[in-house]
């Protein structure tokens, strides 16, 4: 599991550490430098460059952020590598301290930085220039966006990292990359998309809540003996992602006495005369995740289209432990899809909602779990009243979508790139993805593996209603697997829903074996 904490729990937990370090030399400080240092080394090797020799850059802020690039560029100056720091104000001096007496230079950009005085466009070039370039300008201690001159230099940079595709620097975010909401992943201003970001203790919500993760790029977290002292300040994660054994975790796993009932039936209502497809694809996902049985409720020439697919369905109603409603309906079925999706939450029934059926949701949708794309939740809080449109959800996902769960009451799944769970308590997010994987049917495959794990969940704990926490974490996990899913069946080129559906079987085998 991949868990972020806020800021102020971070700080929290370091002050105690900080104060009782009084200078010692393999503090904090000291740790985190060291770490990043040996993840530069790292990339310089992926590069082919050996570390003696190479050019390693660091855009450096006033804080301790900048002060960890410092002392990690010093550390690379003592083994060779040409380390320059771009300061964008006065800067940490003990920092500054080390990295001349290591051998390396200090260039300013602004009347009150140290250093050599350069133009921007030059620390720019130099910059680019780099094998590796860290952006140390702020961390956690970030109040907004980048500021002048921080901001005019990252956006030229950018557009010259633009224009460059692949070539152009590693570049390496400092803790996280400068500028992000560190506690809510947006982006107030310009943000220097990043390779890697190295995030110190912990990593923080920003890293894992789009739109800033997209500029995230791997996540590395470096222990620094933290987390009993967030244990100590009762801290528990804001945002958590969940790692192949987080999946292994939680998967139902039929044992010897199993039964296609004790693992877990579900229901699902989908698809139209005119989208058949969808109920196709949506029980596809459903069998590949391994439900014991599905029940399909349609349009009798899509129930055949779904028995020759798939002949192990059952057609008709009858018992279920989940249902899946929604994928592929078209309106003149969205009141029967309203009255069932209130029907299955009075009896107690996970109800994963997709599509129209999130037009017709109850008062209180508390129990269900909802799986809007960005469209899809705007259109959902205008209906109730909010005014907002797409775009505004994609600049704020975690916004609108805690908007959606605190005026529905469901869990609120919303889909993406970086795909993000909001319940009542920790926020989740999966991205295990690719790019490929935005194609048509691909959020039916995922509603029907989020149905089937549901519905195996629910089958454990008869009589019980899942817990909100369980209900989204399993959400996560179900994204999780449509993206690996994805990724299997990708190989690096497209893919179809179809055959997303299809690799679900082996990406759960490699996972749980
Ligand atoms: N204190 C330590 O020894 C440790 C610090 N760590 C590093 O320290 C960082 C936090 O250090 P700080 O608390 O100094 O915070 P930052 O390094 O994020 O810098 C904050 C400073 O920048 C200024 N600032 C804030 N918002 C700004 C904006 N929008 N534009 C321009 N300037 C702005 C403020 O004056 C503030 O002094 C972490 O992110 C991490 O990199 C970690 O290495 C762990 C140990
Ligand atoms: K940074």
């Amino acid at each position: 599991m991949i868990d972020a904490y806020t800021a102020a729990d971070v700080r929290a937990a370091e002050e105690p550490l900080l104060a009782a370090e009084r200078g010692f030399h393999g503090g904090l400080m000291h740790r985190a430098a060291t770490a990043l240092a040996g993840v530069v080394r790292e990339e310089l090797r992926a590069r082919g460059v050996r570390v003696a020799g190479s050019s390693v850059v660091a855009l450096v802020g006033r804080g301790n952020n900048g002060g960890d690039a410092l002392f990690a560029l010093a550390a690379l100056a003592q083994r060779g590598a040409a380390a320059v720091a771009v300061a964008l104000g006065p800067v940490h001096e003990a920092g500054v301290g080390a990295l001349r007496a290591a051998g390396g230079r200090v260039l300013a950009v602004g009347d009150d930085a140290p250093g050599e005085p350069v133009w921007v466009g030059d620390a720019v070039a130099e910059a680019f220039a780099a094998d590796v370039l860290m952006d140390g300008l702020l961390g956690i201690g970030a109040r907004g966006g980048l500021r002048e001159p921080a901001a005019g230099l990252v956006e030229l940079l950018t557009g010259l990292l633009d224009e460059a595709g692949t070539g152009g620097p590693t570049v390496i975010a400092v803790d996280v990359p400068s500028g992000i909401g560190v506690d809510d992943g947006a982006l107030p201003g310009p943000v220097l998309p990043a390779d890697r970001t190295v995030s110190f203790g912990v990593a923080k919500p920003g890293l894992l809540l789009p739109p800033a993760a997209h500029l995230a790029g791997q996540p590395t977290v470096v222990d620094l003996g933290l987390t009993p002292m967030l244990a100590v300040h009762g801290a528990s994660p804001a945002v958590r992602r969940p790692e192949a054994a987080d999946v292994a975790a939680l998967w139902p796993v039929p044992g010897e006495t199993d039964h296609k009932y004790s693992r877990g039936v579900l229901g699902v209502l989908a698809g139209s005369v005119g989208y058949p497809g969808a109920a196709v694809l949506c029980v596809a996902g459903a069998q590949g995740a391994g439900t014991g049985m599905v029940r399909y409720l349609g349009p009798d020439p899509v129930a055949r289209a779904v028995l020759a697919a798939h002949p192990e369905v059952v057609v008709g109603d009858g018992r279920v432990q989940a249902w899946v409603i929604g994928p592929g309906l078209t309106d003149d079925r969205w009141g029967v899809a309203g009255e069932r999706v209130a029907a299955a939450l009075r009896e107690g029934h996970p109800v994963v909602v997709d599509a129209g059926a999130l037009g017709v949701l109850p008062g209180s949708a508390e129990g269900a779990v909802l799986v809007p794309h960005a469209g899809e939740l705007a259109t959902l809080l205008q209906g109730r009243g909010v005014d907002v449109d797409r775009d505004a959800v994609q600049a704020e996902p975690l916004r609108w979508a805690r908007e959606a769960h605190d005026r529905t009451g469901a869990v609120v799944l919303l889909k993406g790139a970086v795909t993000l769970v909001v319940g009542a308590g920790t926020v989740w997010t999966a991205a295990d993805g690719t790019g490929w994987l935005a194609t048509a049917g691909a959020g039916d495959v995922l509603a029907g593996v989020l149905g089937a794990l549901l519905a195996g969940l629910a089958a454990r704990a008869p009589g019980e209603r899942l817990d909100e926490d369980t209900v989204a974490a399993a959400a996560a996990v179900a994204a999780s697997v449509h993206g690996r899913a994805a990724v299997h069946a990708s190989g690096g080129g497209p893919v179809t829903a179809s055959a997303v559906a299809a690799a679900v079987p082996r990406t759960l085998a490699n996972l749980l074996g």
